[in-house]
Formats: C-alpha cells, sequence, structure tokens
C-alpha cells in the first residue's frame, strides 16, 4: 500500500514551479485506479485512511504560511494578496494533485464518484471516520459539486423510442415505486407521463438523477391513479386537461453524488422545461411516501406500552372505540395490528383509526426534528428545496409497501415557484417548515390530544 501511495503521488510542486510543472503520467493515475479497485471493501478504509492522512496538507507549511500573512498585514495590500495566496496554494491536499488528474483519464470521474460513495458509507458506518477521511470527504464533495453543477448537466427527456438500456436503467434504478415489467416502464413514459434525467459528459449513457412526473388535471392524492391507472398509449394528450404536474419519483443513482443536490436542480430545471410545454401550466407538487412513520409510530407505542399512556396518542373516544371493535387492548392490538397492516381490512377499524393517525403522522413529519431539521428525509429534501408540506393524504398508497411504510398516507410537498427560494432560504436558516392550514390543524389537534 505505502509502495503504490508513494509511486502515484507526486509531492506537491513548489508555489513558483505549480502553474509549469509537467502533470503526473497518466500512468500514475491507472496504476492507482487499478490498485485501488483490486482492494476488497474491508481494505479500503485503511487505504483512505493512509491517502488522507499521509499525503493531506503539509500542515508545517500552512502554519508557517500563516504567519506570514500575519506579519504582512502592516505591509502594502499586493504583500498581503501574495502571503494569501501562497497559504492558499498550501491549502491545497497533496492527493487533490492526483485526483484532478484521475479526473481527465478515461472513467477517471466515475472512478471519484464511487471512491465518493466508498468514503461516505466509511463514514456513516463509523469504521473509519477520522478527520483526516473527513477531510477527504470535503475535499471530493466540492471537487464533484464544481464538476457538476448544473450547467454542466444536460437535461434528457425519456421516452419509449430512448435507448433500450437507458429504460432498462431507469427500471432498475427507480427505488421509489418499483417498476413491475416492461409495460409498466412504457407507461411510465406514455402519454400524460414524464420522465426526466440528467446525464454528465463524463458519465455517458448513466441517468444521474431520474424524476417521474405525472400530467393531471389536478393535484394527486393517491399514487394508485398513477402507477395502475394510464390512458391508453396511443392516446394524443389534451392540453386541456393538463393543469397539474405531480412528481411522483425521484431517485439519485450514484450514492457518490449524495450532497451535490441534483435532485433539487432536477425538479426545477424540469418545472421550466413543462412551463415551456404547456405554458398555462401553474400547480407543481410532488405525491412523496413518508418512510418510516409506521416505526415511529410503533416505537412511541411499545413506550406507552411500557411506562403507561404518559401523553394520549388515542382519544377517549378513540381508546374506547378500538378496544370495541377489536375486543383488546387498544395499544397493544394497534401495535400487533400496525405491524401486520391487518386493520386494513376492516372498514370500521379504518375508520376509527384515520383522525388518530392522520394527526399523528402530520406531528412525525412537521414535530420530530434531527439536528432541527424534519425528521423524515423526503420531507427534509423537498423542504430545503422550498417546498410547502401542503397535504396529507389518507388511503393515498394502499399496497403493503406503502401501508409498512406510512399506514399508507402520502404528503404533497407544493412547489409554489414565486415562494420556493424564501420558503427554502428560511428552512435552512432558521429550520422553520413552510406548511398548509391542513397540516398546521393536523399538528394542533395531535399537540391537544397528546403532551408528546
Ligand atoms: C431524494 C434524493 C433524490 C435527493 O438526492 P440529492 O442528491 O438531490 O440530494 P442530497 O443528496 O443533497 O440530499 C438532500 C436531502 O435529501 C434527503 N434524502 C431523501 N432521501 C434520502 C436518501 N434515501 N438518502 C439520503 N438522503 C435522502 C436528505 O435529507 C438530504 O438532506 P441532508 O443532506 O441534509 O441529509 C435522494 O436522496 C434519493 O434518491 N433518495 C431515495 C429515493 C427517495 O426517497 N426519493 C424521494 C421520495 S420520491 C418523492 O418525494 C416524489 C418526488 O418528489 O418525485
Amino acid at each position: 500500500m505505502d509502495e503504490i501511495l508513494t509511486r502515484t503521488l507526486d509531492s506537491l510542486p513548489s508555489y513558483e514551479t505549480r502553474e509549469k510543472s509537467p502533470p503526473p503520467p497518466e500512468s500514475s493515475s491507472l496504476e492507482f485506479i487499478q490498485f485501488y479497485r483490486s482492494l476488497d471493501k474491508s481494505q479500503r478504509p485503511a487505504f483512505l485512511a493512509k491517502l488522507s492522512s499521509d499525503f493531506g496538507v503539509d500542515h508545517k507549511c500552512v502554519a508557517e504560511l500563516a504567519a506570514n500573512v500575519m506579519d504582512s498585514q502592516k505591509r502594502d495590500i499586493s504583500t498581503v494578496l501574495q502571503a494569501e495566496d501562497r497559504l492558499r496554494y498550501c491549502l491545497t491536499p497533496r492527493y487533490k494533485v492526483l485526483l484532478n488528474h484521475i479526473s481527465r483519464v478515461e472513467g477517471g470521474v466515475k472512478f471519484l464518484v464511487d471512491l465518493k460513495a466508498d468514503v461516505i458509507e466509511f463514514l456513516a458506518s463509523k469504521t473509519n471516520d477520522s478527520p483526516h477521511i473527513r477531510d477527504l470527504n470535503g475535499t471530493l464533495k466540492s471537487m464533484l459539486s464544481e464538476w457538476f453543477s448544473v450547467g454542466l448537466l444536460s437535461l434528457e427527456r425519456v421516452t419509449w423510442k430512448s435507448p433500450c438500456e437507458l429504460l432498462q436503467k431507469i427500471s432498475q434504478y427507480e427505488a421509489v415505486h418499483p417498476v413491475r415489467n416492461w409495460t409498466d416502464i412504457k407507461h411510465r413514459v406514455g402519454p400524460y407521463r414524464r420522465c426526466y434525467v440528467f446525464t454528465h459528459g463524463a458519465m455517458p449513457g448513466e441517468p444521474l438523477v431520474v424524476l417521474h412526473v405525472a400530467l393531471k388535471e389536478e393535484i394527486s392524492d393517491n399514487i394508485q391513479t398513477i402507477v395502475r391507472e394510464f390512458s391508453s398509449l396511443d392516446s394524443v394528450e389534451d392540453i386541456n386537461r393538463v393543469n397539474a404536474a405531480v412528481f411522483y419519483s425521484i431517485s439519485s443513482t450514484q450514492p457518490g453524488l449524495q450532497g451535490v443536490e441534483l435532485g433539487n436542480y432536477l425538479i426545477k430545471r424540469v418545472v421550466r422545461e413543462l412551463q415551456g410545454e404547456f405554458p398555462h401550466l401553474n400547480q407543481f407538487s410532488s405525491l412523496s411516501p413518508i418512510p418510516g412513520f409506521t416505526n415511529w409510530l410503533l416505537s412511541l407505542l411499545n413506550e406507552q406500552r411500557k411506562e403507561g399512556p404518559s401523553n394520549r396518542i388515542l382519544s377517549d373516544m378513540e381508546f374506547m372505540d378500538i378496544e370495541e371493535i377489536t375486543g383488546g387492548r387498544a395499544y397493544e392490538t394497534m401495535q400487533k395490528l400496525l405491524s401486520t397492516n391487518e386493520w386494513v381490512s376492516s372498514e370500521r377499524l379504518v375508520k376509527a383509526l384515520e383522525p388518530a393517525l392522520m394527526r399523528l403522522c402530520a406531528w412525525y413529519l412537521y414535530g420530530e426534528k434531527h439536528r432541527g431539521y424534519a425528521l423524515n428525509p423526503v420531507a427534509n429534501f423537498h423542504l430545503q428545496n422550498g417546498a410547502t408540506m401542503w397535504r396529507l393524504n389518507w388511503q393515498a398508497d394502499t399496497s403493503p409497501r406503502g401501508l409498512s411504510a406510512s399506514c399508507g398516507m402520502m404528503v404533497n410537498y407544493r412547489y409554489f415557484l414565486q415562494d420556493t427560494s424564501p420558503n427554502s432560504g428560511r428552512y435552512l436558516r432558521t429550520k422553520e417548515i413552510e406548511a398548509s392550514d391542513q397540516i398546521r390543524n393536523l399538528v394542533l389537534q395531535f399537540q391537544k390530544a397528546s403532551k408528546l
């Protein structure tokens, strides 16, 4: 490992020769790529730790030049700028020179995207979260964010006439509503549907992020009407029946590009594209899953069962209804029914549970936090984009997947175009969630019914 690193990582050229020194031979980049790929997963954290710690920034040089910058403050501005530029250069990690050269060999950018995915995985799994690895992660993120900025991405609409390989990839990458078969994907790119991807010249043929849109008369409150019901494949779209664009699936395909915000860019770019095709179109909304709600509720019920009903999830009336309908103790029965999805087979139980589950889910989305932001990652994504938490929908996805994820509920994050920028800024700055009256009323009902 040391030998390959020493051989492929040249020392940082001196400040004076930084623009004149010849690049390392391409063979160094290819050798590094080949060696890294030959490592198995378990060997990679140690390799990356060594790369980032032994071939990073020369801290001694930084300290000396930082002192020079301090000293130069009393001198003329050109001396100050010169000292700052030397310091800036010295802050370049040595490995960044090699990473830059790797990006220029064929397949090099894809290699770096995959390398970043490994670093994210190691940091997430705590196998190796040394400060040097975090610094490597930051360096890779800033490089990739530059290379994958929206101006360098190409928007492509996927249709049935697109290359078969691309349609295959779209189906494989679909992370939200799995594609069942070729007929399914044919519908999802057929009449009253749109599918867009971003691609990048450095990764030809690779859809980086995929957005599926349904063109509707109004904003959908139910996913079955999108992924189960379609117009006939030969129907001609009637522009007068298109008043709303419903984003019902967005998936990033490159784990290494997490944090580069491709999804946000794609949604905004597709809005412009659709406005061009349908100038009167003015309703834009997601129809989003709520992964994690059912599990969150089950853990809450578990606490109730263990600690006794310290805060009331159910009103007295609901409590009695459920006990009367099921013949069992309310919280224990709810736990069992919700974890097996059995409750949907009883109409009386569905009716009795609706108000409680709706207000609990509204609280989960609006009130439950992670570092002050929405706990639910999908909510956090759309709120970061500046969307409004607009409508919670009962029985929106009654598939086993929808029931297990969120008791069958889905939520619309509405993109009011003139508000997205201030909403996003406010959310990121103050963590304040923009929500509709429906959501706020449900949250208020929850707060009144419980003391969570
Ligand atoms: C949602 C994404 C496309 C976002 O990817 P981006 O590259 O644009 O954004 P990003 O990596 O900078 O992450 C931005 C925020 O997305 C949120 N986020 C959502 N799902 C996530 C996931 N599965 N993994 C990691 N982050 C996820 C995080 O809170 C993150 O905030 P932070 O970085 O601060 O932690 C991707 O995360 C993804 O493919 N998720 C899996 C599929 C999915 O859940 N899609 C959304 C539901 S479909 C939907 O909602 C309908 C629709 O809109 O079409």
